[in-house]
């Protein structure tokens, strides 16, 4: 079920004229929009609006963890902002996730609206195997994602957010109808930064991912539409 165009752009910045500028330079080439945590802490969901006035699909990537009624209560607030996908962390466990996927369905319903699908976060891609290790993962980073993506999706998770790197595992353990979100997405051209468990958008794709997120790479780049143009390339799109 990967979408015609995966790539969605994450418009990490706090500042709305630029992340505006940015979604009208790429509305043309990215399949959707991401807004994260350094862009909704400034601005609130008064920041959305110029943004959706793209018409893309938008991404509200929160990635929120908390005790199962808090995350709940913050995730009815998210469904009627009309977003189509949003996070929360796996490891915040079965109850958490499944009272915020069934607050997020309840109230999208109330607002006569879609609702957002529910992604899970399983092990950040900015974590290696020791840095997992000393957070108390246990086994392989391979073997956490694969538990914590059976966890999301038998507590009404619609997918994950995994590196490209597992991405075979948890298609094996999930199937082909749960989605697949993958950031630590590196061109051969492009600086690897803080990620740590990284593949090339062809090499993503290839292995099954139906979302491609990708910031710096695009964002960072001297000439935004000529980056995304290049990977748009590289993807045969
Ligand atoms: O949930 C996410 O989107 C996410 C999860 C994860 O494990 N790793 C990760 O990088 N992300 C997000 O994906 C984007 C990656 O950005 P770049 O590293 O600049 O391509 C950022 O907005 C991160 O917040």
């Amino acid at each position: 079920m990967t979408a015609a165009n995966p790539v969605f752009v994450a418009l990490d910045t706090t500042e709305p004229d630029s992340a505006t500028a940015l979604a009208r330079t790429l509305a043309g080439q990215v399949g959707g929009l991401k807004i994260g945590l350094e862009y909704f802490t400034a601005n609130g969901s008064h920041g959305l609006s110029a943004i959706r006035e793209t018409g893309l699909p938008l991404f509200l990537d929160l990635k929120l963890h908390d005790i199962p009624n808090t995350v709940a209560a913050a995730m009815r607030s998210v469904a009627r902002l009309g977003v189509s996908i949003t996070t929360l962390h796996a490891s915040g466990g079965a109850e958490m996730i499944r009272a915020a996927a069934d607050a997020g369905r309840d109230s999208a319903a109330k607002q006569g609206i879609a609702p957002p699908k529910v992604i899970a976060v399983t092990v950040l891609t900015s974590l290696d195997q020791a840095a997992a290790e000393a957070v108390g993962f246990c086994g392989s980073v391979a073997d956490q994602v694969r538990r914590l993506a059976r966890l999301a999706q038998d507590n009404g998770a619609d997918g994950i957010v995994c590196s490209p790197l597992e991405i075979a595992a948890v298609r094996a353990e999930c199937g082909p109808d749960f989605t697949l979100v993958v950031p630590g997405i590196r061109p051969a051209w492009s600086e690897t930064g803080d990620q740590k468990r990284v593949l090339t958008p062809a090499e993503a794709r290839d292995r099954g991912a139906d979302i491609l997120v990708i910031g710096r790479p695009i964002t960072a780049a001297a000439d935004p539409a000529i980056a995304a143009g290049r990977i748009l390339a590289e993807l045969g799109l």
